[in-house]
């Protein structure tokens, strides 16, 4: 099926949407190109992702009969094939054959070490030259002074409904309107995003759309970094995908993992991109076990650019899949938010950081799989909850278990404590109770204080039981006990 990115890119440049200035400026340049000789030679669309860039070479060289010829910045024979198509565009004019119009896309990747020579290949240019970039600074300085810069605006999400409705129109199809807002919504301007988007819940499996957007409620990120892992074989941008990812990198080793079949193929890229994961994987564990996090640098680029030049991708529309085999998928919001209190109880509890807590809390579910009175231990040192234990296992038995083992425990430990204490007090209260008590201990004590020797206080200190002053009770002292 053809993706709709595709069979609703407009064919004429008055079709495209909110880009009017950027257009008559492109008209204008290649109007000079036909007309005489154009200011500069080559021509720079800067703008975010989906605005219109590509869709208006194309409407451009409909309108004005060019043959496109589009190039990648980061292929590696980039620099190559311009030379070639520069030199060759005279000889095919003679030919009769159409004019070429040279589309270079992502020229912000263009090397540094490249840019020289092809500021120069656009010196020689007989035919128009055309280059995209979402930011324009990153051009090498050299190309840009060859090219006259043309902006592109961020989309409104305006822009976005309407270009929406116009394709549900044509496809005679309808979603909820709150759904169709909140597509428009999460594309952030990007028109392309949008339709995508749009394809996979009006044809997808509704359920599965409806799980896709709500899981992107989480995790909104996660498929922009699939996308820069999957969508170019450029090492160094799929490299960055992790950049604003807030997601662990053995979470997103599984995003990765289960979408290598969908994207690649030839069996033989596959089996590089799982290779380059499993590499990762074994970095991952390393850094588990030595507690050597940099290690994640290296599982990171593997799982990144490692995947992204195992091989060809498949062109058109791509959908990406949730994995299968996280449970943490399955989780609702409630469930992240009891994933993340046990942390903070854990990192409280045991004094612990954000990583460690992360694995502590798997030797925890371990722990509450295999041992259920330690388990109950566990609950009422860090103070769990009924939903929290739960949480940690995968049976609701062994966790009712549990729980009924720490309640029992815990009436223990207060049957323990002497009586003023049974009551729970909630922490705030704690600080200023004990301020009051100094107080009060204070006045009572000051008048006979004041009469005793020194030696005599001294000899009274020793023979006083040690007050309980609360030492820190140790996860060790709970496990020594039992
Ligand atoms: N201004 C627009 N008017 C109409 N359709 C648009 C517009 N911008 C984007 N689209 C739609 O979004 C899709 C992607 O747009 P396009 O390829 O032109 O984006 P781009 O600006 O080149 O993005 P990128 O920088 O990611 O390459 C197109 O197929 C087109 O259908």
């Amino acid at each position: 099926m053809l993706p709709w990115v595709e069979k609703y890119r407009p064919r004429r440049l008055s079709e495209i949407i909110n880009q009017e200035q950027a257009l008559e400026r492109v008209r204008a340049w290649i109007e000079a190109w036909l007309h005489g000789r154009p200011k500069k030679k080559a021509l720079l669309l800067a703008g975010p992702p989906g605005s219109g860039k590509t869709t208006t070479v194309y409407a451009l060289a409909h309108e004005y009969r060019f043959e496109v010829i589009e190039l990648n910045a980061s292929d590696e024979r980039t620099y190559e094939k311009i030379e070639r198509y520069v030199q060759a565009a005279y000889t095919m004019d003679i030919l009769g054959k159409r004019r070429k119009l040279i589309f270079l896309d992502e020229a912000d990747n263009i090397e540094p070490s490249g840019a020289k020579e092809i500021a120069k290949l656009i010196d020689k240019a007989k035919n128009p030259i055309i280059m995209a970039a979402n930011k324009y600074w990153e051009v090498p300085r050299e190309i840009r002074e060859k090219a006259e810069l043309v902006e592109y605006k961020r989309l409104t999400q305006r822009d976005i409904v309407k270009a929406l409705l116009r394709i549900l129109k044509a496809e005679r199809l309808e979603i909820p309107k709150d759904l169709l807002y909140e597509i428009a919504k999460r594309a952030s301007g990007d028109l392309r995003a949008a339709i995508n988007d749009l394809q996979t819940v009006a044809i997808g499996d509704y359920e599965d759309a409806k799980a896709i957007l709500a899981y992107r409620d989480v995790e909104k990120t996660v498929f922009q970094a699939l996308g820069l892992v999957f969508g170019s074989d450029n090492a160094k941008k799929a490299k960055m995908a992790m950049w604003n990812l807030d997601m662990m990198p053995d979470e997103f080793l599984l995003w990765v993992d289960e979408n290598i079949p969908y994207i690649y193929l030839r069996s033989e890229e596959v089996a590089r991109a799982y290779d380059a994961i499993s590499r990762a994987d074994i970095y991952l564990g390393r850094a588990t076990r030595t507690g050597n996090y940099s290690l994640w640098k290296y599982a990171i680029d593997m799982m990144t650019a490692g995947v992204a030049v195992a091989g060809t991708k498949k062109r058109g529309f791509a959908k990406f899949y949730p994995p299968k085999s996280l449970k943490m998928l399955a989780e609702s919001k409630e469930e992240r938010s009891l994933r993340d209190s046990i942390l903070k109880k854990i990192m409280s509890g045991m004094h612990m950081g954000k990583l460690e807590a992360i694995e502590t809390m798997k030797i925890l579910r371990t722990i509450f799989e295999n041992n259920l009175e330690l388990a109950a231990h566990f609950t009422v040192f860090l103070g769990l909850g009924e939903k929290e234990v739960a949480f940690l296992t995968t049976d609701s038995e062994k966790a009712g278990t549990i729980w009924g083992k720490a309640l029992a425990l815990r009436r223990k430990l207060k049957e323990m404590r002497p009586k003023e204490e049974e009551r729970e007090i909630p922490e705030g209260e704690i600080e200023e109770i004990e301020e009051e008590e100094v107080e009060v201990e204070e006045e009572a004590e000051e008048g006979e204080e004041k009469e005793k020797k020194p030696e005599e206080k001294r000899r009274e200190e020793k023979e006083k039981p040690k007050e309980k002053k609360g030492r820190q009770v140790t996860l060790f002292d709970f496990i020594g006990k039992k």
